[in-house]
């Protein structure tokens, strides 16, 4: 095998054929052209869609020695690719109906191979058109609540939870999130990107010492307590979907962190793509038709989440030390206190940090985007200062309300 090579089309093409024909893996017949492009539209990776004669394809996903968006000057571990092909593998034994399939994966040069999902849609991409998707609660709750509880200490014995949180340990790109979602943006910081209208709010942020307490106690959380395999970067773009199904993809960012994280960052996005539609749909009933989709996408994730949490703890759990009358509520209640404060960070590290999303950044109208900025920031601040009072779940639908027009 030859050293690591970053890959053009026709070296994927090279490479798939190899396995093909040296039969190391099958899913195309021998013997065949192919063709491949690049297509990605992340962060940090190369994405190839690689085509067979019957148009049968798949996916294939190299790391660079860098982040992709910013170029060599941000140079990136490759191990990245390790990560995300083996939480792929451990969510997929876990939840196979809702976890991306990994078909190859190679070490030595940083890919992976993965089913084409392209019959489905980026959820991201879904939502700028206002689609809405019944299931996607119940799927993305489920995806959670199973392979956040069976790689917990409820579920597996003290050694193998210590060896796994070993196997996924991601420092470099911990460190990622941890500056650009509890760091740069409560400091001035050459990688913080807002417009100038915004310099109030932004200066009023970070002077709130409060707030800044706050931000403390979650990244003080994420950096030190090692609760389960979390997928690390669940955000609307890294979710498949159409009306019937739901797939995640691109855990590169996983590692041993706090439950309440990845449906933070989910619900977070939700309430982006949420306030984000007053510079998009201008017709008022059509708006809150779709805003009260997402509401009850949120709703009906939390609780969801919190049940099949509370059912797998009372059904499955193996430790006995853990299971007095009480626990599972105690335990619980932290998890989703901490969900909250997590998701208004992430409100605010999408609005005036480095990495943006296109609900906000595709409105066209420059007075509309602000507005909708100011109010991502107040959101976000209200959800990170009262997270802790946050006892249940009536409790985080009324500052919802109360904060959303
Ligand atoms: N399994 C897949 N099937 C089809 N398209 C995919 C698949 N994985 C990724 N993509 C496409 O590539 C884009 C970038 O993928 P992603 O994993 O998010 O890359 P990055 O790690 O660079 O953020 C996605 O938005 C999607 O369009
Ligand atoms: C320089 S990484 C910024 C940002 O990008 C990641 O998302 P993705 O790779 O899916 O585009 C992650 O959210 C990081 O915080």
């Amino acid at each position: 095998m030859t050293n690591y090579v970053a890959f053009n089309a026709q070296r994927a093409i090279d490479y798939v054929s190899t396995l093909i024909e040296s039969k190391q893996c099958n899913f195309f017949d021998s013997g065949q052209t192919l063709s491949a492009y690049e297509f990605g539209d992340g962060n940090l990776n190369l994405i190839f869609r690689i085509t067979d004669e019957q148009n049968n394809s798949v996916i294939l996903k190299q790391a660079l020695p860098y982040a992709r968006c910013v170029g060599e000057s941000w140079p990136l571990t490759l191990d990245r690719a390790r990560i995300e092909a083996q939480v792929l593998l451990n969510h997929g034994a876990i939840c196979p109906t809702y976890t991306a399939n990994v078909l190859h994966y190679s070490e030595m040069q940083a890919l992976t191979i993965l089913e084409d999902l392209g019959n489905l849609q980026i959820l991201r991409t879904a939502q700028n058109n206002a689609e809405q998707f019944p299931k996607l609660a119940q799927h993305v709750a489920t995806y959670l609540s199973h392979t956040g509880f069976y790689n917990s200490d409820f579920y597996l014995t003290a050694q193998t939870k210590k060896a796994l949180v070993s196997q996924f340990t991601n420092p470099e790109l911990c460190q990622i999130t941890e500056d650009l979602f509890f760091s740069d943006p409560y400091i001035e910081h050459e990688r913080n990107n807002y417009p100038k209208q915004l310099q109030n709010e932004v200066d009023a942020i970070q002077k709130n010492n409060a707030l800044k307490l706050e931000i403390a106690k979650l990244k003080a959380n994420f950096l030190s307590n090692p609760q389960t395999l979390l997928h690390g970067d669940m955000h609307s773009g890294s979710i498949f979907v159409d009306c019937n199904h739901t797939k995640m993809i691109d855990p590169e960012f996983g590692f041993f962190g706090p439950i309440g994280f990845d449906i933070g960052s989910f619900i977070g996005n939700l309430l982006l793509n949420y306030c984000a539609q007053a510079g998009h749909i201008e017709d008022f009933v059509a708006r809150r038709n779709y805003q009260t989709h997402l509401l009850s996408c949120i709703v009906d994730t939390y609780s969801l989440f919190e049940q099949q949490w509370l059912e797998l703890i009372r059904t499955k759990t193996l430790d006995e030390s853990l299971a007095p009358v009480g626990y599972a509520q105690y335990f619980m209640k932290n998890v989703l206190q901490d969900a909250v404060g997590y998701c208004g960070a992430e409100l605010i590290r999408r609005t005036i940090g480095l990495a943006h999303v296109s609900d906000i950044d595709s409105i066209s109208d420059d007075n509309a985007r602000l507005t909708v900025q100011k109010q991502t920031l107040a959101l976000g601040e209200q959800l990170i200062l009262n997270a802790q009072t946050c006892n249940n779940k009536e409790a985080f639908f009324s500052l919802l309300i109360s904060q959303l027009n």
